[in-house]
């Protein structure tokens, strides 16, 4: 039998042969930028980069969709070199992932103000005119984007946000230092490092056993509901916040918690969504809306939430059809979560 097949392929480690995937290789690989700075250093010298300007992703339109550009090293030399920059500044950048090959992708912002003139923000007009793309809105660009740039952006846009806000060590106000990779930062009058953050959040998709509870913030587009979502309070359990965020919301206790899925969402800061499916007792039903944070809340039946599922177009095209219900987008963990809820009672319905 051949060692080598498909993605495995032969590494040495600890002494011995031993088969590592393409995945757990990529892994090793990733870990290895962030711990060691020349290795990283190393590694943008042939990586890709995904360009922003004050946190809008470089995007190139090609019919109804949006491409995402990567530019390699030599195109944003050439670039930086047009707007008067050197190749230093190429260290601004975070690093995001990267191919099976190895090949590592990082992120560079060359838009925002920073109070530095080595650090200058660049003019977009004149990026986008060069670059023959449009530095976009990355929620406006959502629906025209394929989940695997999706979720790239998402965290690239994350890590330099968090980045942009935290320049400053909160215990001794002297700037901090990004290591090469971006996945620390560190102050040096006191050694104490700081790592990006995320925020979690549950979202919860109460049923009845018949209909499903779905609500909507007066901030939503027209017509569109989704699941409920609420921040973890510190020291809370996922189970402890499903409960606090429903009754806080709607006036009801929910049973049988059940984790389904989860998603890193950047907006308005990064979240950890952390989805799960609960019930409420049969006859406890009656929503009663906490209107500081929510505009309504309702009960829709499996026939409701189906029919408004198969619904095509934007929401601006569903709003004009006069649609009765719009569901969140299908990138979002909430789409997820109400399919999920859909399908099993479906199959339920079937086998009654
Ligand atoms: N991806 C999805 O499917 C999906 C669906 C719905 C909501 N969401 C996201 O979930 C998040 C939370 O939902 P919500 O707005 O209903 O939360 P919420 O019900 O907890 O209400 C928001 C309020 O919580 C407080 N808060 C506590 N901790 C906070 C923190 N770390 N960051 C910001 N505010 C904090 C603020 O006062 C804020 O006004 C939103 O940011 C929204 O974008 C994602
Ligand atoms: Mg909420």
């Amino acid at each position: 039998m051949s060692l080598y097949c498909g993605t495995f392929f032969r590494r040495k480690s600890f002494g011995c042969y031993r088969l590592l995937s393409t995945y757990v290789t990529k892994a090793r690989y990733l870990f290895e930028l962030k711990e060691d700075d020349e290795a990283c250093r190393k590694a943008q010298q042939t990586g890709l980069f995904y360009l922003f300007h004050d946190l809008d992703p470089l995007l190139q339109e090609s019919g109804h969709r949006y491409l995402v550009p990567r530019l390699s090293r030599a195109e944003l030399e050439g670039l930086l070199g047009k707007f008067g920059q050197d190749s230093q500044r190429i260290e601004d950048s975070v690093l995001v992932g990267c191919s099976n090959e190895q090949e590592a992708w990082f992120a560079l912002d060359l838009g925002l103000k920073s109070a530095s003139s080595v650090r200058a923000s660049l003019p977009k007009s004149e990026m986008e005119a060069e670059l023959g793309g449009s530095f976009v809105k990355l929620r406006q660009a959502l629906l025209q984007l394929n989940s695997v740039d999706s979720s790239l952006l998402f965290t690239a846009q994350a890590l330099l946000r968090w980045h942009d806000g935290h320049q400053f060590c909160s215990k001794s106000g002297q700037p901090t230092q990004k290591n090469m990779a971006g996945s620390k930062r560190v102050c040096p009058s006191n050694n104490i490092i700081y790592y990006p953050q995320m925020a979690p959040v549950v979202i919860t998709l109460v049923s009845d056993g018949a209909r499903c509870l779905l609500a909507r913030q007066s901030s939503f587009p027209r017509g569109l509901y989704s699941a409920l979502a609420g921040f973890c309070d510190i020291g809370e359990r996922v189970e402890e916040a499903v409960h606090r965020e429903v009754a806080e919301e709607v006036g009801l206790e929910v049973e049988n918690i059940q984790y389904s899925a989860s998603q890193h969402w950047p907006f308005p800061n990064s979240s950890l969504m952390i989805a799960c499916h609960a019930t409420v007792k049969p006859g406890h039903t009656e929503i009663q809306v906490n209107l500081k944070e929510l505009e309504a809340a309702a009960w829709f039946s499996l026939d409701e939430v189906a029919t408004a599922l198969r619904r095509k177009g934007s929401f601006a095209q569903q709003q004009r059809e006069a649609s009765p219900l719009m569901l969140p987008p299908k990138l979002a963990v909430a789409h997820h979560m109400i399919k999920e809820w859909v399908e099993k009672q479906s199959r339920s319905s079937l086998a009654a």
